[in-house]
């Protein structure tokens, strides 16, 4: 007899069926979603056509899911014969009925929400690997847990970090294959040493571990990998001390034919090169794309994307493996848009660079020359305060891309959110000082964050890329950054949601836009689509947040973290949207005026990474102080001092600004309020 759907015997079927043949058979068909790329070359096409271009307008709801979260949501759904997994922020995973959109259960972590500053870019989690009847999360501090599929208990919790000196987090899904769970960390611009662990799945013993950048040269090397990358550091820049960076924040993919697993290795720490390696050096495996031997772990090859990485240009940007033709030739390759803005198609049997091409307008390089080599412009290095073009947000950063082998296009969120950089004279290695960007949370990038306001324009756009011919075949333009990641299907479609608060269906041929639908807030995740008792669904995740998203926003929703779950003809009636909590401009503080220099400093190691800038930002999913009562702001030291959100993630500041600091933050506060009211 079959177990009923949905019950804990059904869960546990499908969910124990999990395995390296259900995940390459589930290739021919789509009918699952089981990793978190739908497939090991996560490639996010789906076969599925139920839905499709001619039908698209008949797309409704069916159900949402609450997530209860109020910040960045980024995983993708992943879903069993109708079993549903899903992350929030804060590492929540919560299994779903996607039959009835009911909860089956919970788990949280319970990180420890003070802890919030520990990661860079909000905190968030990229989504779960299923195997074998468990459900695998990395957790914002640092565990990898193993959880039962059917009651969410945890069957094993191992803690990653080896260094509990230096800021680590994890954010990013873990990937399974062969039995092993892999996963990296993130913490890069802290002072971080980035490496990857393959532990186990039934045990959680650890399997094997790979080091992205090398460790202390007086030191024995881990193995030949970091003996050679070691040469290509300076010695002098004692990068080791603060970890040197490279981490593995994100994209890791695994090749079942070729036994390798590729990692997409991290920006520098810091980020001034200059600091990090003062005589140069490509600082091997910084920004490059490394494959290993799945069962050992052992380095096999690395492509170097951006060698001495000086702009955060991480490599960490979601890989795609595809079969193509190119001169007539048969490849396997990678295909890769990492934050520098240059689209990569790079051979996955040896790392050999096939060809590159900006996909943006760049201002660091002019191009690839025939050995993968980036042709940097002569000034690259030697800017006094410049826009970097892409700016650390990367001209694409962690969302998802998806290709569509019939249409033969990569769609890819491309964009620019202008930053100037000025080079720091001296870097003291974690030292907090005032107008050192984030320092209060124990930023170190070697550079001082829009000292110059930036001038370069901001854009936000859905490219269709040709990886072949390396060119745009065509693009949506939105009205921000920062938009959600794609899905692309068989029924020749192609979804994103957006910055401003969207869910779109596209024409993956010609980019005609089908249908829309309002989501109550920002969207940066990717959906899924998947087959349910034979008939079609898709589901997104929304939740405004990340990295750009904690300060800035581009709608005036702010609705919780949600899941939205679609088919032709759905009647559900969307939940209540939420708006921004907002006050006019800022007004009738008091202040010194002469406050106001020492309390810009102050604010910019402080307040600026998540606040953003007062009156001139909107707030993300953390509120823009330019816009809250004036008592609030009359009353800061009470929000400063382990005030009421210091257990929702903002810092306690105690030790690390006096109050006297904070009154001159006040002044700055009204200051730039009253300095860009209408006149
Ligand atoms: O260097 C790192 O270790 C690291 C980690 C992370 C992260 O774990 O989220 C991000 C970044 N860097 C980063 O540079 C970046 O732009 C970024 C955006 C996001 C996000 O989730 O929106 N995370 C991260
Ligand atoms: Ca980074």
């Amino acid at each position: 007899q079959t177990p009923a759907k949905g019950s804990p015997e059904h869960i546990k079927a499908v969910t124990s069926a999990v395995d390296g043949a259900s995940i390459k058979a589930n290739t021919a068909t789509s009918s699952d979603w089981p990793t978190i790329g739908l497939d090991y070359a996560e490639t996010r096409f789906s076969k599925l056509n139920q839905i499709n271009a001619d039908n698209v307008k008949k797309l409704g709801l069916v159900w949402s899911y609450p997530l209860e979260s109020s910040r960045g949501v980024e995983a993708t759904p992943v879903v069993v014969d109708g079993v549903m997994y899903q992350t929030a922020s804060w590492s929540v995973v919560h299994a779903i009925d996607a039959r009835t959109g009911k909860r089956l259960w919970t788990y949280d972590p319970k990180v420890d929400r003070t802890k919030g500053y520990k990661g860079c870019c909000d905190v968030v989690n990229r989504g779960v690997a299923l195997w074998k009847g468990k459900v695998f999360v990395g957790v914002y501090d640092g565990r990898l847990i193993a959880l039962d599929a059917v009651t969410g208990k945890v069957v094993w919790e191992k803690d990653t970090l080896i260094d509990k000196e230096h800021s680590y987090t994890i954010t990013g899904a873990p990937r399974v294959f062969n039995g092993k769970v892999v996963i990296g960390n993130g913490g890069a611009e802290y002072g971080a040493r980035g490496y990857v662990t393959a532990y186990d799945a039934e045990t959680g013993n650890q399997a094997w571990r790979w080091f992205t950048v090398p460790g202390d040269p007086s030191k024995p090397f881990e193995d030949e990998s970091m003996a050679a990358a070691a040469k290509t550091w300076d010695p002098a820049g004692k990068y080791w001390i603060n970890g040197g960076g490279g981490t593995a924040w994100d994209t890791i993919t695994f090749d079942p034919d070729l036994n390798l697993v590729y990692i997409g290795t991290g920006n520098g720490s810091p980020w001034n090169r200059d600091v990090r390696s003062p005589s140069g050096g490509d600082n091997l495996y910084l920004a490059s794309l490394v494959a290993l031997n799945a069962d050992t772990g052992k380095y096999v090859w690395h492509y170097q994307e951006t060698p001495g990485d000086h702009w955060d240009y991480t490599s960490t940007q979601p890989m795609i493996l595809a079969d193509l033709t190119i001169d007539g030739t048969p490849r396997k390759v990678i295909l890769h848009a990492p934050k520098n803005g240059f689209f990569f198609v790079v051979d996955r049997t040896n790392g050999k660079f096939i060809s590159a091409k900006n996909f943006v307008d760049v201002n660091w390089a002019t191009g690839y020359d025939a050995n993968g080599r980036p042709i940097e412009v002569k000034e690259a290095r030697g800017r006094e305060q410049y826009d970097s073009i892409p700016g650390p947000y990367g001209a694409h950063n962690w969302h998802p891309m998806s290709f569509n082998p019939q249409t033969g296009l990569v769609y890819l969120p491309a964009q620019n959110i202008p930053v100037n950089l000025t080079p720091e004279k001296a870097v003291k290695h974690n030292a907090q000082e005032p107008g050192k960007f984030a320092s209060a949370a124990g930023w170190n990038v070697g550079f001082m964050l829009n000292a110059t306001p930036p001038k370069s324009a901001p854009f936000g756009r859905l490219l269709a890329w040709d990886p072949v011919k390396q060119k745009e075949a065509w693009r949506a333009e939105y009205v921000a950054p920062w938009n959600g990641g794609t899905l692309t299907t068989a029924g020749n479609l192609v979804f994103q949601g957006t910055a401003d608060g969207r869910f779109i269906a596209y024409n993956a041929t010609t980019g005609e836009k089908l249908w829309e639908t309002p989501v109550g807030t920002g969207v940066v995740a990717a959906a899924s689509t998947y087959l349910v008792d034979g008939k079609q669904y898709v589901s997104i995740a929304v939740g405004w947040g990340g990295v750009f998203g904690i300060a800035a926003r581009a709608t005036e929703l702010q609705s919780p973290g949600t899941v939205y779950t679609f088919a032709l003809d759905g009647k559900a009636p969307p939940p209540a949207f939420v708006k921004y909590q907002t006050e006019g401009l800022l007004a009738g503080v008091k202040y010194d005026p002469k406050d106001v220099p020492e309390g810009t400093a102050l604010y910019v190691t402080a307040c600026a990474q998540c606040h953003g800038v007062p009156g001139v930002d909107k707030g993300g999913n953390v509120r823009n102080l330019g816009y809250v009562s004036k008592e609030t702001i009359e009353n800061l030291k009470n929000f400063v001092f382990k005030g009421p959100f210091h257990d929702q993630g903002m810092p306690d500041f105690t030790g690390k600004l006096t109050e006297a600091d904070v009154v001159k933050i006040q002044a700055f506060i009204q200051g730039t309020a009253d300095a860009i009211r209408p006149k």
